[in-house]
């Protein structure tokens, strides 16, 4: 109950929030969560063939809602193929979801298992578009690979990303970031997933997402994840402070749509 009423609180505080929350006959809308014994097998489904080049690592923001490493998606230098997808698609950045406790924080859920953090890669199909922009608004527009995380061992390849938090504390500070490889946040078998059609899930919540959720979870330890929790929802003139915490969207209907799975 309190996670809800937390993030029920953030959707009412939070400025991005005041805009539509229902998208008129949004019957795609992301997250969702994904009941196991519903997924459907699907042989079909290859393996996700990754190949992200570090050198196109450019920044590390805070956005205001969660903190984003973004990469030059100007060529098809990172990018990801394969899995349910027909096309290449470009990254162009990844952010994470969390609670204000372990206890809750991811955005989808397995079996109704909440995660304390969700990793989201964003990608958009080069093969039919040539920005982002454009990409977002359509159906086959984007790919998001969703990794659970949870709270255990330190991870190694995470800490050079925690150790760059401090300098973008507030809402809209940006700082150089580069040379961070995302494969080092992937889980050792990429092979195993669930992959449904959805949405974004912050405004404008197009239903523009195929989505690729990780069987397998990466792990962060505890310090790691209380950093993230040291970001603010506020820029620095703002008088009063707010912890960016509870980033994350409640889950929405299925609406009859199938999951499947990579894996029986
Ligand atoms: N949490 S998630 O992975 O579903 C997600 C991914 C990307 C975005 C995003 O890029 N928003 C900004 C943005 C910028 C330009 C045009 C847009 F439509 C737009 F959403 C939002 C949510
Ligand atoms: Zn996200």
């Amino acid at each position: 109950r309190k996670m809800q009423e937390a993030a029920e609180h953030n959707m009412k505080m939070h400025p991005m929030w005041q805009g539509p929350l229902a998208v008129p006959g949004g019957d795609r809308q992301s997250p969702i969560d994904i009941v196991v014994r519903k997924s459907v097998f699907d042989s079909q489904l290859k393996p996700l063939v990754t190949d992200y080049d570090p050198q196109t690592c450019q920044q590390i923001w805070n956005n205001g809602y969660s903190f984003l490493v973004e990469y030059d998606d100007t060529s098809d230098k990172s990018t990801l193929k394969g899995g349910p997808l027909q096309d290449k698609f470009r990254l162009c950045q990844f952010h994470f979801h969390w609670g204000e406790s372990n206890a809750w924080g991811s955005e989808h859920t397995l079996d109704r298992r909440l995660f304390p953090a969700e990793l989201h890669l964003v990608h958009w199909n080069s093969d039919k578009y040539s920005l982002f922009e454009e990409a977002v608004m359509e159906d086959n527009g984007l790919a998001v690979i969703g990794v659970f995380l949870k709270v255990g061992k330190r991870h190694e390849g995470l800490q050079k990303l925690v150790d760059a938090l401090p300098a973008i504390r507030h809402k809209d500070s940006v700082v150089e970031f580069t040379r961070f490889d995302p494969a080092c946040l992937l889980p050792s078998n990429t092979d195993d997933y669930w992959t449904y059609h959805g949405s974004l899930t912050t405004p404008p919540l197009t239903e523009s997402v195929t989505w690729i959720v990780m069987k397998q979870h990466i792990e962060v330890s505890h310090d790691q994840l209380a950093v993230f929790r040291s970001l603010l929802f506020t820029s620095a003139e703002e008088e009063v402070q707010k912890s960016m915490v509870n980033n994350f969207r409640v889950q929405q209907p299925l609406c009859g749509r199938t999951v499947r799975s990579s894996f029986t």
